[in-house]
């Protein structure tokens, strides 16, 4: 049987030298994201009949925006062939830094430098759910840039990578949440990433999936490309990623070795 996982001593060797020395891909240096909430009030803001009475009487709305300062300074290099995890609590930043590092978020003050294009698969990535499996492995393929040829020539290999079947013939709305990040994984890997940046889509997948998926992420460093993979689930984290980022309230609390920082984290 193909052996998936895990790696043998001088394979971890080899990927710990390689991405000690690969070129960056990312570089995240002293990054803020800050969201601004717009029609949020707390209580002390909202006051009481004498402060609502005031403001009338003065012709100013209620105080409307409020600010959710989200990423605090985070700074990181990312090289090719490095698979990093990223853990921590739900609301210390996870989704946020990732949608910041794909380039969807503006940084509030800080940077973010990408070499190559980012492509951010999430629980939510853009699959229309009144079409088929068919039509969405298309149009999901043309999105991230292939041409109708290439469309052709991977489409075999990306169902049968889905397992959906002949599922491939219904609409997305008819599938369960497994096949649907199963088929989702499937369209992003068909490409080679320069950095794939993967929120979460593993997380409804069965284990047999999973560890396929492992092997995908594990052949896409070998490719030079740069993977970042948030997951609650530590494990996943832990047979995937060569590095592990650990934020906690917005700032890295460690960022290093997948044992260490996640055995740190589990203390906590
Ligand atoms: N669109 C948004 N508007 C305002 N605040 C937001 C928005 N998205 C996230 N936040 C806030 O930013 C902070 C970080 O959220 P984020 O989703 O990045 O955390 P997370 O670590 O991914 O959490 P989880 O593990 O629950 O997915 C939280 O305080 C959250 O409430």
């Amino acid at each position: 049987m193909e052996r998936v996982w895990p790696l043998t001593a001088e394979e971890q060797e080899a990927t710990a030298k390689s991405s000690a020395t690969g070129t960056p891909t990312v570089i995240v240096d002293d990054l803020h994201i800050v969201y601004k909430v717009y029609g949020a009030t707390s209580a002390e803001e909202k006051g009481n009949a004498a402060t609502a009475l005031l403001r009338l009487v003065k012709r100013q709305g209620r105080p409307q925006m409020r600010e959710v300062h989200a990423v605090k300074g985070v700074s990181f290099v990312a090289r090719h062939g490095d698979a990093i995890g990223i853990i921590g609590r739900n609301g210390s930043g996870k989704s946020t830094l990732l949608r910041a590092i794909a380039g969807l978020l503006p940084p509030h003050s800080g940077a973010v430098y990408t070499d190559g294009q980012p492509s951010l698969l999430g629980v939510n990535a853009a699959l229309m759910k009144e079409l088929t499996g068919e039509r969405n492995i298309t149009l999901g393929c043309y999105a991230m840039g292939m041409t109708p040829s290439e469309v052709r020539a991977k489409y075999d290999e990306i169902v049968d990578f889905s397992g959906i079947g002949e599922f491939v013939q219904f609409p997305m709305s008819t599938y369960s949440s497994g096949m649907g990040a199963r088929l989702r994984f499937a369209i992003a890997s068909a490409k080679v990433h320069d950095v794939l940046l993967i929120d979460e889509a593993l997380a409804t997948g069965d284990r047999e999936f999973r560890k396929r998926s492992q092997k995908r992420i594990m052949q896409m460093r070998e490719s030079a490309g740069t993977v970042f993979l948030v997951a609650h689930n530590l494990d996943v984290i832990e047979e995937t990623c060569n590095r592990v980022i650990w934020l906690h309230k917005g700032k890295i609390k460690m960022d290093g070795d997948p044992a260490e920082v996640i055995g740190a984290y589990n203390k906590a």
